[in-house]
């Protein structure tokens, strides 16, 4: 039995349109906060292989998505290439020592080397192939990574930022630092992805959460161009592995997007009428409903109403347009997911 996730990706006829979300394994179950605590912290909860495949599948049993994704962090890249991750209560992600000069970018631990300090990783993929193939219910797992420049923004700025201004001053004043940075990531997430592959994931998806900070001219230069490389070294490697590209929030560079993939994100800034005429022919389309819908169950299911009719049930996967936050209630995601099988059911 091919399972549903998979088969929609590859633009195949599914029974219905299968449905995850972005980020949800995480704050708002109840069950994850429990894990997380008994844990210790978020960083630990990710290097502990049990423990992360448990609140992998949690989203399966509780809300009933097609899918799971990987629990872990885009972060985890650049604290193996000798980066000192923290996460800071209330303040999220910090590196002590940001990249700042050609010294740093060459001290950073690269390629093979890097790739294989993941081994956290691969470990809670392949225990995850295991329970999934046990369960039996033909629900796929995701891997996934950071698109270079998402990652790069946190190794320069050294933590999260409104402004960008560190590396768009890097961006415009010392352009070929920013390449080798950029270079340099993704010789390490193209091994990453690959042995994410060879460990068990059944797709990957690359979240390119920060692209919107890229003047739209510039895009393919610094971001596109690298998540383009290593989706084509992917393909070529794993055809039968689907690839799903999240760049977030660019809708002025649809007319331009190229590259051997499978699955194209849509942010919720994006009209789903408009990535379907730019794109629906060469790629599936995912995506994306605005995450703050889910505040009311109204708005829910009038939102996936207009995306079936927009996507007619062909070439599409459901999910939002960002991740899902951590003050949604379970049941409302609950409502989303069922109300996406429900509406899109073929009858
Ligand atoms: C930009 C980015 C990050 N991480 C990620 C992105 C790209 C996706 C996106 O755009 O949302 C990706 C990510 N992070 C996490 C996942 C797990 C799988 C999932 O359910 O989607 C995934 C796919 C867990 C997480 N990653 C993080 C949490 C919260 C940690 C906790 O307090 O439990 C989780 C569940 C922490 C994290 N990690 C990151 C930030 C900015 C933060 C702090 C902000 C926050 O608190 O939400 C970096």
């Amino acid at each position: 039995m091919s399972k549903i996730f998979v088969d929609a990706c590859l633009g195949k006829e599914t029974p219905y349109t299968p449905v995850w979300m972005m980020r949800q394994a995480g704050r708002y179950l109840p069950e994850y906060m429990e894990v997380r605590a008994a844990a210790g912290n978020f960083l630990n909860l990710c290097h502990d292989p049990e423990k992360a495949a448990e609140v992998t599948i949690q989203p399966l049993d509780i809300v009933g998505v097609d899918a799971a994704i990987l629990f872990s962090d885009i972060l985890v890249i650049p604290d193996e290439m000798g980066m000192d991750l923290s996460f800071v209560k209330g303040e999220g992600p910090k590196f002590s020592d940001p990249l700042v000069s050609q010294e740093d970018v060459d001290r950073l631990i690269g390629g093979e080397e890097a790739a294989s300090k993941l081994t956290y990783v691969y470990e809670t993929i392949e225990l995850l192939r295991k329970q999934l193939d046990e369960r039996g219910d033909e629900k796929a797992l995701i891997g996934f990574t950071g698109a270079p420049w998402t990652l790069a923004t946190y190794m320069i700025e050294g933590q999260g930022t409104k402004t960008y201004n560190i590396c768009k001053k890097m961006m415009y004043s010392n352009p070929e630092l920013l390449h080798n940075i950029l270079a340099k990531v993704t010789e390490v997430v193209k091994l990453y992805m690959e042995k994410q592959i060879q460990a068990g994931v059944d797709v990957v998806q690359i979240f390119d959460s920060w692209a919107a900070a890229i003047e739209p001219g510039k895009y393919d230069e610094f971001s596109w161009k690298y998540m383009v490389e290593i989706a084509e070294y992917l393909k070529e490697k794993y055809p039968h592995i689907p690839v799903i590209m999240f760049p977030k929030g660019i809708p002025a560079f649809l007319d331009k997007v190229y590259g051997n993939f499978d699955v194209f994100g849509v942010d919720w800034s994006t009209p789903m009428a408009l990535a379907k005429e730019k794109l629906g022919d060469k790629y599936v389309l995912q995506g994306n409903m605005e995450p703050c819908r889910l505040y009311s169950k109204e708005a829910t299911t009038e939102c996936i109403k207009v995306i079936q009719e927009t996507m007619g049930g062909k070439r599409h996967i459901f999910n939002l347009g960002h991740g899902i936050l951590p003050d949604v209630p379970v049941e409302n995601a609950k409502h989303f997911v069922s109300e996406c099988q429900r509406i899109s059911a073929k009858k």
